[in-house]
């Protein structure tokens, strides 16, 4: 039996971190979206109760650090599950880029596995399991648009933003959210205006949208590298509505309300960046 997922990338429209917690993580309050950029996770049922990974890129581990694999294994030992699976995933979404990559192959293996094994498990299951993975892969196996609180476990979920075009700029550099998070003062930075963000998007109001971007973790990120607030201004400069760092970074999102704009936003940051993408916010009621 084969079943396969698709595993979107995300992006964040607002980040705030309110303070740290004592298990070492931070409280925040984001609001997330998805993007039609995804990953593909192929499952093949196995009958040698193994959990085997192969990825498309070399650069990603296909051991028990894939998050993919720890999804499986976690489904196994707590379910009970005697059968194997074979894992084949197809990398699409840059790596250590702050668009959840890793955390959304988790996700869409937990779902994809539900079904294989006929686990029977709600939707809220699945996300509660997938928080124990990492702190975004409960708002991934959700996916659509959401205000992620807690560590990034606890989802509502909120209307989808009016269709835009977005582009993702990716320099590269590898970030490590946790060390991001580390060097993050949350006593010294300017708050998110979440509620009004939310507001926005519930009125479909793009402008507000755009002016309401904002994400802390820049302020660690972009003193740490440079090139990403290189690549914020071109994105800026090249004519986006709205731009902004996604998650912990290093990759730079750009809304592009028209298309007859899009060439000239995607063309400028070519010249500046391999990694460009020309992608669209997947709305809830988009199939995935
Ligand atoms: C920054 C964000 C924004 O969406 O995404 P990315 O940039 O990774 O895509 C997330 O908060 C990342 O979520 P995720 O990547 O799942 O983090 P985890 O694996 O749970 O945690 C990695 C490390 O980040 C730090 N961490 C994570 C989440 C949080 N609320 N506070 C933290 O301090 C902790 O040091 C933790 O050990
Ligand atoms: N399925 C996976 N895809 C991508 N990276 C993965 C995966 N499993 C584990 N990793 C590891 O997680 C880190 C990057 O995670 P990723 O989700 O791509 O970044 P981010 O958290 O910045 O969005 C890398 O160190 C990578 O080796």
């Amino acid at each position: 039996m084969r079943y396969s997922v698709k595993a979107p990338a995300k992006i964040n429209l607002s980040l705030d971190a309110l303070s740290k917690r004592p298990d070492g993580y931070h409280e925040v309050a984001m609001i997330m979206t998805m993007v039609d950029l995804a990953d593909r996770i192929d499952l093949t049922e196995t009958n040698d109760d193994r959990i085997t990974v192969d990825v498309s890129e070399g650069f990603v581990p296909n051991d028990h650090r894939n998050l993919a694999y720890q999804a499986a294994d976690l489904l196994k030992k707590r379910f009970n599950v005697k059968k194997g699976v074979s894992i084949y995933i197809t990398k699409r979404i840059p790596v250590a880029a702050g668009l959840a990559g890793g955390s959304s192959d988790a996700a869409a293996t937990l779902k994809g596995l539900n079904q294989l094994w006929q686990l029977g498990l709600t939707q809220d299951e699945l996300a509660e399991l997938g928080a124990e993975i990492g702190s975004d892969v409960s708002f991934c196996v959700y996916g659509g648009t959401a205000l992620a609180t807690g560590r990034g476990e606890i989802i509502q979920q909120i209307a989808s933003p009016p269709p835009c075009w977005v582009i993702l700029a990716k320099p590269p550099i590898g970030v490590s959210t946790a060390d991001v998070y580390k060097r993050l003062n949350v006593q010294d930075v300017q708050r998110a205006n979440t509620k009004e963000m939310i507001r926005a998007i519930e009125e479909q109001n793009f402008n507000e949208i755009c002016q309401n971007l904002h994400n802390v973790l820049e302020t660690v990120t972009l003193d740490m590298y440079p090139e990403v607030r290189n690549i914020k201004e071109q994105m800026i400069r090249f004519g986006a509505d709205g731009v902004l760092m996604s998650g912990s970074g290093p990759t730079v999102f750009g809304l592009v309300e028209h298309e007859s704009r899009l060439n000239r936003v995607y063309n400028g940051l070519r010249g500046f960046c391999q990694d460009v993408y020309a992608v669209r916010l997947i709305r809830s009621s988009d199939t995935c």
